[in-house]
């Protein structure tokens, strides 16, 4: 962001921003309209626009690690990383992970699953960005959060691209008392 950008001109980047995700109905399962973030993806200068909004809120806050979830949260991740100068954690789905884990089990919008992280990945104290494409229900989000706790990471913000409001996901992470940030809101 350049300081000539008014809460205008950013109001109306984040428009265009959601302008590009696209609805998939029924997918994955019948009922479920799916959030398809691949034509956002596809322009070079909005995965820019979407990495400069969200790391552009953590100049000189010192964070250590961005923690991603597998997969399309990795996309968002390993940018973010690189953008703040932070190392990357990678959250996975059951069994891709090659040395020792701990896991957590959630209930998605649409079935049931694990994330795993390595042990190794966080150490006590430290500094950590949580993030992802999408909140729905925030099952996914709390299993990470449960996961990061368990190694002692320092929880400073969990941050999504977009938002499903009416999932409520949101409430389930607030009431940890972690701090909510999402790009773009439905
Ligand atoms: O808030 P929730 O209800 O938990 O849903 C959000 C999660 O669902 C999607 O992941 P999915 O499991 O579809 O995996 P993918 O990224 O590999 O497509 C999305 O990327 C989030 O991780
Ligand atoms: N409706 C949705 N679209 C995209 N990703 C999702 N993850 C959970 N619900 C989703």
């Amino acid at each position: 962001m350049s300081f000539k950008e008014t809460d205008i001109d950013i109001h109306k980047e984040i428009t265009e921003l959601k302008s590009l995700i696209r609805d998939v109905p029924d997918f994955p399962k019948p009922g479920i309209v799916f959030k398809d973030i691949t034509p956002l993806l596809h322009r070079p200068w909005a995965l820019q626009k979407v990495i400069d909004f969200i790391g552009n809120r953590y100049i000189g806050a010192g964070v250590e690690i961005v923690a991603g979830i597998e997969s399309r949260g990795f996309i968002l991740a390993s940018a973010l990383a690189y953008k703040i100068g932070a190392g990357l954690a990678i959250i996975r789905k059951p069994g891709k992970l090659p040395y020792r884990t701990i896991s957590a089990t959630y209930t998605l919008e649409y079935g049931e699953d694990s994330i795993e992280i390595h042990e190794d990945a966080i150490q006590e104290g430290t500094k950590v960005v949580l993030i992802d494409d999408v909140l729905a229900t925030g099952g996914t989000m709390s299993a990470a959060i449960d996961l990061v706790e368990r190694l002692g990471g320092n929880i400073i913000s969990v941050d999504f691209l977009l938002e499903l409001t009416f999932l409520n996901g949101r409430k389930k992470i607030e009431e940890r008392g972690y701090p909510v940030f999402s790009l773009i809101k439905f």
